[in-house]
């Protein structure tokens, strides 16, 4: 499906995603999913998973501010989206800072995530490599991580989304660049985890790899629109929602190559 198809398909169905996401991120990903046309719920407890996931058309696991109980509940979330054939996202945040880390990114790669979304040396990081990130930041290009994304597509069959100055995406034999945004958006906090929170909704209404790159054109074309207006990274923000919620299917195409 087309871009354009897609974010069509996304505003009719309005999908409910279940989002486990990070301290820092929860309110602009529950507002970026709410932006783009899609209906966003955080929910944490393990208690309550294998009612809640079962019912959402997609799944999103961001290990950004991890401990234990959440861990269990990310863990058990997984199974019950694989087990309904649920799509479900994998955003590694951070995961080569710690060995806590490291193992638990390992444990949920083994739960077949549909579609894992980091920045380049995130990916790097879990293709075995060392690369030079900084805690949730990333220190190195796209370029750099892309046989990393062929070989981790291959090894988990999931489409792999690499975001930086041009994103990448491949899914070991398709594969696409995306271009625009603004300087501004690693500049304000979250803005990746509130991308995957939005994978998650456009997966639920498409094929993976397809959900993957309209998401990621969608981001695009409201970041370069925001950054007409924007004066810096906190009135960015502000209108990044709004360009996300004005941002038309018919734009979408001009983002993806
Ligand atoms: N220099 C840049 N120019 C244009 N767009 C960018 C740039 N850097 C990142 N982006 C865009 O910002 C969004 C988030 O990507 P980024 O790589 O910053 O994620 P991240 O590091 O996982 O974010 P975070 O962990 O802070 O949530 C993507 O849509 C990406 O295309
Ligand atoms: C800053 C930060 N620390 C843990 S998660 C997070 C949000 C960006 O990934
Ligand atoms: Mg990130």
């Amino acid at each position: 499906m087309t871009p354009q198809e897609m974010l069509t398909k996304l505003r009719a169905q309005n999908p409910l995603v279940h989002c486990m996401t990070n301290y820092v991120a929860m309110n602009i990903a529950a507002n970026v999913v709410l932006a783009a046309g899609a209906s966003p719920a955080m929910v944490h407890a393990e208690e309550e998973i294998a009612e809640f996931t079962a019912i959402c058309g997609a799944l999103t696991v961001n290990i950004g501010t991890l401990s234990s109980p959440w861990l269990a509940s990310m863990s058990a979330a997984a199974r019950v989206a694989a087990d309904n054939d649920i799509p479900w996202v994998l955003d590694p945040v951070a995961h080569f800072i710690s060995g806590y880390r490291r193992k638990a990114a390992q444990n949920l790669l083994a739960l077949r995530p549909t579609i894992i979304r980091a920045n380049a040396s995130e990916i790097i990081a879990l293709s075995g490599q060392v690369g030079a990130g900084k805690g949730a930041d990333s220190g190195d290009s796209v370029e750099a991580a892309q046989a990393a994304a062929r070989a981790l597509a291959d090894q988990f069959g999931a489409v792999i989304s690499v975001t930086g100055p041009v994103d990448f995406v491949t899914d070991g034999t398709q594969q696409a660049r995306i271009s625009g945004g603004s300087i501004w958006m690693p500049q304000v906090t979250a803005l990746g985890c509130a991308q995957t929170a939005l994978m998650g909704g456009y997966a639920a209404v498409g094929p993976a790899f397809d959900a993957a790159v309209a998401c990621l054109a969608h981001f695009k074309v409201a970041g370069s629109a925001a950054a007409h207006t924007a004066k810096g990274p906190g009135s960015f923000q502000v209108q990044f929602l709004d360009a996300l919620a004005a941002t038309q299917p018919r734009d979408l195409a001009q983002a993806v190559a």
